[in-house]
């Protein structure tokens, strides 16, 4: 049991795609940061491509910022802007710049295939539909990753080389961002939908956009086992 609990509509989207979502918070890139097993190249290559993906997803959160409807909507989406461009991704360039890679190579890495349909995707939901739109879409990404950090917080192996990212996403200051985004959502499902959401003619809309999002996931772990 991992202990993470993000709210309601959470909860239900996860268990709407219970295969999915096991294939990417379990994923064999998973068990490598765990294990300490995991090639430090494949780590290297995924942290490169993440920081790609980072930038391109600031994007979409700044696309909720024009697609809110409440202040305390814009609030969320634009703190996490802030903690994605002046926070998140100064760790990835820090790693990296110990790996020998500067930002400016860093900022011109070739995105992956599987990276650009991942980002692509939830831009696309974002201009497409409306702040549910995005959100379902945005969602996979943060509480698979706080999921992923709280378990392996629990289960790594001691004294494991991965045990700064594995701080990172297990670690309070994430989790906290996290848990508000988690109360943020079901505030903005329930303004939309009524308490009522999952009985809502949008709901299999919503949650096709979380399964997707969640399959895709699954492809930027196994994008980061492929040798660069
Ligand atoms: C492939 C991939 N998926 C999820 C995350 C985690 N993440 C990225 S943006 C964001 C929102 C708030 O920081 C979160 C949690 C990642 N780094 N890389």
């Amino acid at each position: 049991m991992s202990g993470a609990h993000y709210g309601r509509a959470f909860a239900a989207l996860q268990e709407g795609c219970p295969s999915d979502w096991a294939a990417y918070t379990r994923h064999a890139f998973v068990e490598g940061l765990r294990s300490g097993d995991l090639p430090r190249e494949a780590f290297l290559h995924y942290l490169k491509q993440d920081y790609v993906f980072l930038v391109h997803f600031s994007r979409a959160w700044s696309l909720g910022v024009v697609k809110s409807e409440t202040l305390d909507e814009m609030k969320v989406c634009a703190g996490t802007v802030d903690a994605l461009v002046n926070h998140e991704m100064a760790l990835h360039v820090q790693t990296c710049a110990e790996a020998g890679i500067d930002e400016e190579a860093l900022f011109a890495t070739r995105e992956e295939i599987e990276n650009l349909a991942y980002t692509r995707f939830v831009l696309d939901a974002g201009l497409q539909g409306d702040f549910l739109d995005l959100i379902a879409a945005l969602a996979p990404c943060c509480f698979g990753y706080g999921e992923i950090g709280l378990r392996l917080a629990d289960e790594a192996a001691e004294g494991t080389q991965y045990a700064d990212w594995i701080a990172t996403y297990s670690g309070a200051d994430y989790q906290e961002a996290m848990q508000a985004v988690g109360t943020m959502f079901d505030a903005a499902i329930e303004r939309r939908l009524g308490p009522d959401f999952l009985n809502s003619p949008r709901w299999a809309a919503l949650q096709d956009r979380f399964t997707t999002a969640t399959r895709l996931e699954v492809g930027f772990w196994d994008m980061g086992l492929r040798p660069a």
